[in-house]
């Protein structure tokens, strides 16, 4: 599986003409003149700017989960990583969702390094996304392969395309979460986990 796009290759990386070109079309429909001096590049570096924003297609999350870690004391309570900032891109407009994720685990038997669940965010945030399926997908793929006892993932975003353009809301932000396990099945489990994340 391919490495996520870091940034220095991105900015090594060719860009097809007719990529370029599409992002030449689009200046031209703002009513810019593509071809000005400070617009003359500009085509390429959008285009290496868009590989990168989506480099969480070239890679699955998931394998940032594979390396566990038995020995941690028999440690079976919460774990919680609050306040995790990502970016993404909504898939209607293209435009940025910026935003915080909190993502808990019960661990049963293994535990994992704890950037790990920041680096599977970023893994599904750095493609085109809706909220609701971004809350989901990093929630399932902790629970597919941690196995743990419950996954919960809570993310607050503001949507550029509601805050830039549109309706214009600007601070408006919007909540999503995913409760598996015992955060769905406890109410006491899914009490602690919330009021730990601040809710
Ligand atoms: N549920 C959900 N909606 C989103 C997300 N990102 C953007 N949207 C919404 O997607 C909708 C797209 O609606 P459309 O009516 O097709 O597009 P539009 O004419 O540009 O709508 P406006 O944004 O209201 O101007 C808008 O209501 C956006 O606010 C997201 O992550 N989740
Ligand atoms: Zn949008």
């Amino acid at each position: 599986m391919a490495l996520a796009l870091e940034a220095r290759e991105a900015g090594k990386l060719p860009v097809p003409d007719n990529v370029a070109e599409a992002v030449r079309t689009l200046i031209e429909w703002a009513g810019d003149d593509p071809s000005r001096e400070g617009l003359r590049d500009t085509p390429k570096r959008v285009a290496r700017a868009w590989r990168e924003y989506c480099a969480g297609y070239d890679e699955d999350p998931a394998v940032h989960l594979a390396r566990t870690f038995e020995e941690v004391g028999g440690y079976d309570e919460l774990v919680l990583l609050k306040d995790i900032p990502f970016q993404s891109h909504c898939e209607h407009h293209m435009a940025p969702i910026i935003g915080t994720a909190s993502i808990a685990y019960m661990p049963k038997e293994r535990v994992v390094g704890i950037s790990k669940l920041a680096r599977v965010l970023n893994g599904y945030a750095r493609r085109l996304q809706v909220q609701e399926r971004l809350t989901a997908e990093v929630a399932q793929c902790i629970h597919d392969y941690l196995k743990p006892s419950g996954v919960a993932v809570v993310i607050e975003a503001s949507h550029s395309c509601m805050t830039a353009r549109g309706v214009r809301t600007p601070g408006v932000k919007m909540t999503t979460s995913r409760l598996l396990g015992c955060f769905l099945d406890d109410p006491r489990s899914r009490e602690e986990v919330l009021s730990l994340m601040g809710y």
